[in-house]
C-alpha cells in the first residue's frame, strides 16, 4: 500500500480542467502526494481533448448528465456520487476549482463526510447574487465549506477577509490559469485556423446571460467591424450550445472575413490568443489568459468578477450594447497610443507558479 496521501481532483468543465490539470501535475511530481481524479461528466465533447492534451489519467467518471436536466437534479447526482466515492475512496483531502455545480456539490460531500475541502480560484465575486447565476451562489456556498481558499489576487482575498473568513486559511497564489497556459504555449506545432498574413481580432461568447438578445447585440457588432476592416479576419470558435450556435451562425454566417469555426483546442487557442491584434470575449479565463499574452479584451459583460484586469487596464468592460462594443473596438484598432497603453498594463493573475504554492500549503498542513 502507498504511503502518499491521497488529493481527489474534482473536475466538471473545460475551464475546471484547464485550471486544474497544473494542479493535478504538480501533485504527480510530487513525493508525499498522490492524485484520485474524478470527471463529474458536466462536460464531454470539451472536455475529453483537454484530458489527452494534459496527459491527465482519469480514475472516476461520475457521467452525471441526463438529457434536459436540471440544476437541482444534476447537483444532486453529483452530491450523492460523491458521496459515495469519498467513502470509499477516503481521501485526505478533496481539491475543486471555481463556480459550477461540481464545485458546490464536491465541497458540500466533503463537508458532510468531514473531508477538509481545497477550493481553487476562491473569493471571486461580483457581489450580485443573481449575476452570473447560479455561479456567483456556487462561489458563496463554496467557501462556506472550505478549509483551504487559494485567492488568485489580492481583491478576491478581500472579498473573503470581508465575509469573515479566518486569514490563516487564505492564500493568494495567482490563477492556475497562467500555469496552465505556460504548459500550453510551449506546444508550438499545432495547426491554426487563421489565413497566412491577415491580422486577426479573436472572439468567444457563449455566457448563459449573454444568450438570446446581448447575443444578437455581440454579433451585430462584429458584422459592423468586419465590415469597417475587410483587410482583418475576425475568428469565432463557436461554443457547442445549440442557443449560441443558432444565433452566431445567422447573423455571421457568409461575412468572408468572419471565420466561424469550431472550439480549438486549448493549445490552438493560447496560440490564437497570443496571435490575435484584440480579443472579444465573455469567458472568464480568457480576462485571465489575454493579459499575461499582452493582449486587450473587450469585456462583452455588464459586471465581472475580475475586476482587477479592469483596474489594470488590460481589460475593459464594454458590456453588449452593440454600437459601445464597436466604438471601442474601433478606439483600439485605429489608436495607437490607447492600444499600446492597454497592451503594456501588465497582468495581475501570477506567474505561473500558484499551482506549486497550492501543493506546499497542503503539504504543511497535511504532513505534520
Ligand atoms: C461564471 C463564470 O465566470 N464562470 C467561469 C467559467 O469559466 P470561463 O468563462 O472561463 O469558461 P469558458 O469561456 O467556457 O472557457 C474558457 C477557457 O477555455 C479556453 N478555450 C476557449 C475557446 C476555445 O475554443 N478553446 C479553448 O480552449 C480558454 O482559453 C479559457 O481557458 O467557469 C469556470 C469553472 O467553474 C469558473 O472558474 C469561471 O469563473
Amino acid at each position: 500500500m502507498s504511503s502518499k496521501q491521497k488529493l481527489m481532483v474534482v473536475i466538471g468543465t473545460r475551464p475546471e480542467a484547464i485550471k486544474l490539470a497544473p494542479v493535478v501535475d504538480a501533485i504527480r511530481r510530487s513525493d508525499w502526494a498522490e492524485c484520485e481524479l474524478v470527471l463529474t461528466g458536466q462536460h464531454k465533447e470539451l472536455l475529453l481533448p483537454l484530458i489527452e492534451r494534459f496527459g491527465l489519467q482519469v480514475d472516476h467518471n461520475l457521467n452525471v448528465m441526463r438529457e434536459n436536466q436540471t440544476l437541482s437534479h444534476v447537483t444532486a447526482r453529483i452530491l450523492q456520487s460523491m458521496d459515495d466515492l469519498l467513502v470509499q475512496s477516503q481521501p485526505a483531502a478533496v481539491i475543486g476549482q471555481g463556480d459550477t455545480a461540481s464545485v458546490l456539490a464536491g465541497s458540500m460531500a466533503s463537508f458532510f463526510r468531514r473531508i477538509p475541502f481545497a477550493h481553487v480560484e476562491a473569493g471571486l465575486r461580483t457581489g450580485n447574487i443573481d449575476l452570473p447565476f447560479p455561479e456567483e451562489l456556487n462561489r458563496v456556498l463554496t467557501s462556506r465549506m472550505t478549509r483551504w481558499h487559494f485567492a488568485p489576487t489580492g481583491m478576491a482575498q478581500d472579498n473573503l477577509l470581508r465575509e469573515g473568513f479566518d486569514p490563516a486559511s487564505i492564500w493568494v497564489t495567482g490563477n492556475t490559469v497562467i500555469d496552465a497556459l505556460h504548459m500550453m504555449l510551449s506546444q508550438s506545432d499545432v495547426a491554426l485556423p487563421s489565413r497566412p498574413g491577415r491580422p486577426f481580432v479573436l472572439i468567444t461568447a457563449h455566457r448563459r446571460e449573454n444568450l438570446g438578445e446581448p447575443m444578437q447585440h455581440i454579433c451585430a457588432a462584429i458584422l459592423q467591424l468586419a465590415q469597417l476592416h475587410p483587410g482583418m479576419d475576425f475568428i469565432y470558435p463557436v461554443h457547442p450550445n445549440p442557443g449560441v450556435r443558432q444565433i452566431v451562425h445567422r447573423a455571421l454566417q457568409g461575412q468572408s472575413n468572419v471565420l466561424l469555426v469550431e472550439p480549438c483546442d486549448y493549445p490552438v487557442f493560447c496560440q490564437l490568443m497570443s496571435r490575435a491584434r484584440l480579443i472579444l470575449s465573455d469567458s472568464g479565463g480568457v480576462q485571465e489568459e489575454a493579459p499575461a499574452l499582452g493582449k486587450p479584451v473587450l469585456v462583452l459583460r455588464e459586471e465581472t468578477e475580475r475586476p482587477e484586469a479592469v483596474a489594470l487596464g488590460c481589460n475593459l468592460l464594454v458590456g453588449t450594447d452593440t454600437s459601445r462594443i464597436v466604438d471601442a473596438a474601433q478606439t483600439l484598432l485605429l489608436d495607437r497610443t490607447v492600444y499600446d497603453r492597454m497592451a503594456h498594463a501588465g497582468s495581475p493573475y501570477g506567474d505561473g507558479q500558484a499551482s506549486q504554492r497550492i501543493l506546499e500549503v497542503l503539504r504543511q498542513t497535511l504532513i505534520t
